[in-house]
């Protein structure tokens, strides 16, 4: 478990006015053991910073990290370097040797640790099978994709089994094609090695793909934090906004029945079922005019709007929303009298 607790990190000013810049205003999280949790937000929102203050490469002006209850604040020296090696740290900007091969790259934090020949050997080709890179074991960083290399960085950062794996934007400069299997090497390395794995992203596709939890960061400050599907449950949430499907319809559309709604469903039994029976059930008209289904890690999710014509669409509405379906009234058609 990682809890940030009223953390606040500033730097001197860069401009003109010479102001400090605030970079972290009293900031919260938690994050679960082996959960993989992303810190979003916009280029300069603090990202970097609260990931470097979690990995113990910056010090907070106030507040508390806390690694596993263990308070960070007061450790120095020896004992600041060993709680340090149980972070393993991935960043876009980290370059491998260029001089040594794929394995030797992976080796290289081993032969700190003074593991013998054989260990490190066996111990590189699990990292290597990890991230599905034992065919390049013998080349070099420069005959690699970038996504090949970051998948190289995560194998290395791996490799002190650390309890907890940081990301720091995993899938910049790495080709569309190329990201699912960085994110999968993430996810794997939660799932396979228990470890606590930390992203920090602007993507929401890197949110829709891999991460359980989030925190949303806006100009240093978090503004929503949570599971993703519980954030979904609330349509005006930031988080639904980039995650869920996109809802277009005409005015047009919504005329031609009482009135609309829209509706979130989670998982697979609400979106395969729930709105067929609900029509059954109630003899209403339920039909789809707009949104449409996403996944979100495993999970598919919908949003829609209905347009709903009959007398019982309200106890319709009532009885999706007591089954998980999260409804939000929108507008009423020509026929509807107002609430
Ligand atoms: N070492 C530093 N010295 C001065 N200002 C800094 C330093 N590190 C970060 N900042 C400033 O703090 C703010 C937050 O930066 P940070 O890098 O944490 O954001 P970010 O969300 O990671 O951005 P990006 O996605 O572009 O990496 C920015 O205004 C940045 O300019």
């Amino acid at each position: 478990m990682i809890t940030v607790e009223n953390v606040s990190k500033s730097f001197p000013g860069t401009t003109a006015s010479g102001s400090p810049v605030l970079a972290l205003r009293d900031v919260n999280v938690e994050i679960s053991a082996g959960a993989l949790y992303g810190v979003v937000g916009a280029a300069g929102s603090g990202k970097s910073t609260l990931a470097r203050c979690i990995a113990l490469q910056e010090r907070p002006d106030r507040g508390v990290v806390r690694l596993d209850g263990l308070n960070t604040a007061s450790l120095d020296g020896k004992r600041l370097r060993e709680v340090r090696r149980q972070v393993g740290v991935v960043g876009a900007r980290q370059e491998l040797h260029a001089e040594r091969t794929v394995a030797g790259n992976v080796a290289a934090p081993l032969e700190l640790l003074g593991l013998d020949g054989p260990q490190r050997k066996s111990r590189v080709g699990k990292l290597l099978d990890l991230v599905g890179l034992t065919q390049r074991a013998a080349q070099r960083p420069s005959e690699l994709t970038v996504g090949q290399q970051r998948r190289v960085a995560v194998a290395r950062a791996l490799a002190a089994s650390p309890a907890v794996l940081l990301a720091d934007d995993p899938t910049a400069g790495v080709a569309p094609e190329e990201t699912g299997a960085v994110l999968t090497v993430l996810d794997r390395a939660r799932a396979e090695l228990g470890a606590t794995v930390l992203v920090t992203t602007q993507e929401a596709s890197v949110v829709r793909r891999v991460c359980d939890e989030i925190g949303v960061l806006e100009d240093g400050s978090i503004t929503e934090s949570g599971s993703v599907l519980d954030l979904l449950a609330d349509p005006s949430s930031r988080t639904a906004r980039s995650l869920l499907p996109a809802i277009e319809t005409t005015p047009a559309q919504v005329a031609k029945y009482d009135r609309s709604v829209d509706i979130v469903l989670v998982g697979f039994a609400a979106v395969g079922a729930l709105l067929p029976e609900a029509s059954a059930r109630f003899g209403v008209e339920l039909a789809t005019i707009g949104g449409g289904l996403t996944r979100v890690g495993d999970t598919p999710v919908a949003r829609f709007r209905l347009g709903l014509r009959g007398e019982q669409a309200d106890a319709a509405m009532a009885w999706i929303s007591e089954r998980g379906g999260h409804v939000t009234h929108t507008a009423r058609g020509p026929q509807g009298v107002a609430a």
